[in-house]
């Protein structure tokens, strides 16, 4: 059955390092349905946060609730594999803990990468890898999917690419999808809601409100906001359905955003 409501919050957390103060008063919650990314330059504390709700970074100050017997699906920004240790994509997917041919096989067709399970894992390019990491974390249904800078080293319609799978799996599963992105542009285009942050939350809110807040402007100056304007143009011409959180059984987002030509990454 569907989750709904919230799924993770932090509430007033703080994590210092010694004398460094990582995070200071910080609240977030993702709820079901809902693409919540966070944004912020390097040392803003970005992957102390997301470490902090996976639970392994130890919390100075608040707290972190997580909605009873909560599945997260993590997708990690790298992978470093021994290339020389043959490893097929299913024989991947089956660590730690095994899954049968069958499942894996809908966790490749549903990460975008369908017919790659026999394929080495040092065979693949950067954006299979990337959707073959995305496959493992949603074979076990995740509640909430997790993603920290997963389309590093990938060029931008590879990263435009990825990022519609993520909001297809939202869509199709009713999970929340809690990422870090660098990628502004793309971010812009595909998050219900930003967050941006400086060991604080500088400001947050739907992409329009981050992108039009000074304190965004100041860390990240205005050019995400002439690509927000063009993104909306193409949106309000290209398809007439909400884009709000929860929506689209099954629908299917035909964003282009004014972005180069979707390819899929994964050919
Ligand atoms: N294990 C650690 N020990 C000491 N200091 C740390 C540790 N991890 C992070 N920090 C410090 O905490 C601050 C926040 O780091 P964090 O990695 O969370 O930022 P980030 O926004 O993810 O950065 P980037 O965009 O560069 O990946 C930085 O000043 C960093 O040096």
């Amino acid at each position: 059955m569907r989750r709904t409501g919230t799924l993770v919050s932090a509430i007033d957390l703080t994590v210092r390092y010694g004398a460094t103060t990582a995070l200071e008063a910080v609240d977030l919650h993702v709820s079901a349905g809902e693409i919540v990314t966070i944004v912020g330059p390097n040392g803003s504390g970005k992957s102390t946060l997301v470490g902090a709700i996976l639970g392994g970074v130890p919390l100075s100050g608040g707290r972190i609730e997580r909605a009873p017997g909560l599945r997260i699906g993590y997708v990690p920004q790298r992978l470093v594999l021994d290339p020389t240790l043959p490893m097929n994509v299913e024989r991947f997917l089956s660590l730690p803990r095994r899954v049968t041919a069958a499942r894996a096989r809908d966790a490749l067709e549903r990460a975008g990468v369908p017919g790659i399970g026999k394929r080495q894992m040092s065979a693949l390019s950067g954006g299979q890898f990337q959707r073959a990491l995305l496959a493992r974390a949603i074979l076990e249904e995740p509640d909430l999917l997790i993603l920290d800078e997963a389309t590093a080293g990938l060029d931008q319609p590879g990263s435009a690419a990825f990022y519609r799978r993520i909001d297809e799996v939202r869509s199709e599963t009713g999970c929340g999808v809690l990422m870090i992105s660098h990628d502004l542009h793309v971010v812009m285009s595909t998050s219900d809601r930003v967050i941006c942050l400086n060991g604080h939350v500088c400001c947050e809110g739907t992409p329009e409100v981050v992108a039009n807040a000074p304190d965004y402007r100041r860390l990240f100056g205005d050019g995400t906001r002439g690509a927000l304007a063009l993104y909306r143009h193409h949106h309000d011409h290209s398809h007439t359905h909400d884009h709000g959180p929860g929506h689209g059984h099954g629908h299917h987002h035909g964003h282009d955003h004014g972005s180069p030509a979707p390819r899929d990454a994964a050919e």
